[in-house]
C-alpha cells in the first residue's frame, strides 16, 4: 500500500499572479522563492523549494495537489499500483520538473477529474523559512467539495491508501464529509472532501504555531482589510483552533493550530460526528457565506 510523507504542495490558478504572490507573501507569510512574473509565481511555507505554485488563469481555483511519497521506492510502487488500477499515471516530463524542483513525479486523475501529482522528493532551500508575524508552520490540507462522496472516499481509502479519521452525517445518516489522512502522516487530514453540488476546491490550509498566531493573523488581516470569514473557532473533529479568510481571487485561506495527531499503529476508531454547528465551531461562531464560494477546478 501507498506511504506518503506528506500533503507537498498546491498549484493554484489566480487571475493576477503578481497581487497573488504578494498577498501569499505579505499577508499569509509564506516566502516567495525565485523571481515573480505575471504567469507564475512560487512560494514555500518550509525547506521545500515550494509548497505553493501561483499560475495565471481567468478561473481562480485549483489547477492540481501535489503529494510527497515516503521514498523513491514508495514512488515507484504507487506508479505500478495506479497504472494496475487503470488510473494513467503518466510521468512529468523532465523540463517541468526543472521548473518544479522535484526528483521524480508522476500525474494522474481522481475519479472527479482532479488533477494529483506524486513526487519523490524537492529540492531543499538553503535559507532558512522564518515567517513573522505569523509564525506559519507548514501547508496543513485542502478540502475540495464533490458531486459523488462516496466513491470519491472509496477511491482514496481503498486505492490510494488514505486513511479516514472521521466522518460528518446529515440527519438520515448520509455521509456528507470524510476528513483522511495520507498515511502514515499523522495529522488528522491532509484532506479533506465534502459532498457538493458541483466540483469545487473549498479551501487551503496552513497550521501556525499556537493561538497567538491566530489572534495576530485575526486582527493584521482585518486592519488589511483582508476580509475574515469564519472564527477564530474550534473544530470539533481535529480539535482545532481556525479562522477562514480570503485571497484576493476570493479563494478560501484556513490559519489553523492544535490538529489531532494520530499513530501509524493502533489509531482510534473514525466517529461518525453530526452535521451541527458546534461540531463545525464549538465556539457557534456564524460563518460568512463567502466560504468556499469561489473555487474552480481545473480538469
Ligand atoms: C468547516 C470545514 C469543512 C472544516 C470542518 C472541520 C475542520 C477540522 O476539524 O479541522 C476543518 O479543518 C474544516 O475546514
Ligand atoms: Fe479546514
Amino acid at each position: 500500500m501507498i506511504r506518503y510523507k506528506k500533503l507537498g504542495y498546491i498549484a493554484l490558478n489566480v487571475t493576477d499572479v503578481e497581487r497573488s504572490a504578494h498577498f501569499y507573501r505579505d499577508m499569509v507569510c509564506l516566502d516567495q522563492v525565485g523571481e515573480i512574473n505575471e504567469d507564475v509565481a512560487f512560494l514555500s511555507s518550509s525547506s521545500d523549494y515550494h509548497n505553493l505554485m501561483l499560475n495565471k488563469s481567468d478561473k481562480p481555483g485549483l489547477k492540481r495537489i501535489g503529494f510527497e511519497l515516503e521514498s523513491t521506492k514508495e514512488w515507484e510502487n504507487a506508479f505500478e499500483l495506479l497504472k494496475k488500477e487503470g488510473y494513467d499515471p503518466v510521468e512529468v516530463d523532465k523540463e517541468e520538473r526543472a521548473l518544479l524542483k522535484i526528483d521524480k513525479a508522476f500525474r494522474f486523475r481522481d475519479p472527479n477529474g482532479v488533477t494529483f501529482e506524486f513526487y519523490n522528493k524537492m529540492m531543499q532551500r538553503a535559507k532558512p523559512y522564518e515567517p513573522s508575524p505569523v509564525r506559519v508552520l507548514k501547508l496543513d490540507h485542502v478540502v475540495l467539495r464533490v458531486p459523488n462522496l462516496q466513491d470519491t472516499v472509496r477511491f482514496f481509502n481503498e486505492v490510494l491508501n488514505f486513511k479516514i479519521s472521521d466522518t460528518r452525517h446529515k440527519p438520515d445518516g448520509e455521509m456528507y464529509f470524510a476528513f483522511m489522512r495520507c498515511f502514515p502522516n499523522p495529522f488528522h487530514h491532509s484532506f479533506g472532501i465534502s459532498q457538493g453540488d458541483d466540483l469545487r476546491m473549498f479551501h487551503i490550509a496552513y497550521k501556525v504555531e499556537d493561538i497567538n498566531d491566530i489572534g495576530i493573523a485575526r486582527n493584521r488581516l482585518i486592519n488589511l482589510d483582508v476580509p475574515v470569514i469564519f472564527g477564530p473557532g474550534r473544530h470539533l473533529a481535529s480539535g482545532s483552533i481556525f479562522m477562514y479568510f480570503l485571497d484576493p481571487d476570493g479563494l478560501t485561506l484556513e490559519y489553523t493550530q492544535d490538529m489531532e495527531e494520530f499513530p501509524e499503529e493502533n489509531p482510534r476508531e473514525p466517529r461518525m460526528l453530526d452535521h451541527t454547528l458546534r461540531t463545525t465551531d464549538l465556539w457557534e461562531g456564524a460563518s460568512d457565506p463567502r466560504i468556499g464560494k469561489v473555487g474552480h477546478v481545473e480538469v
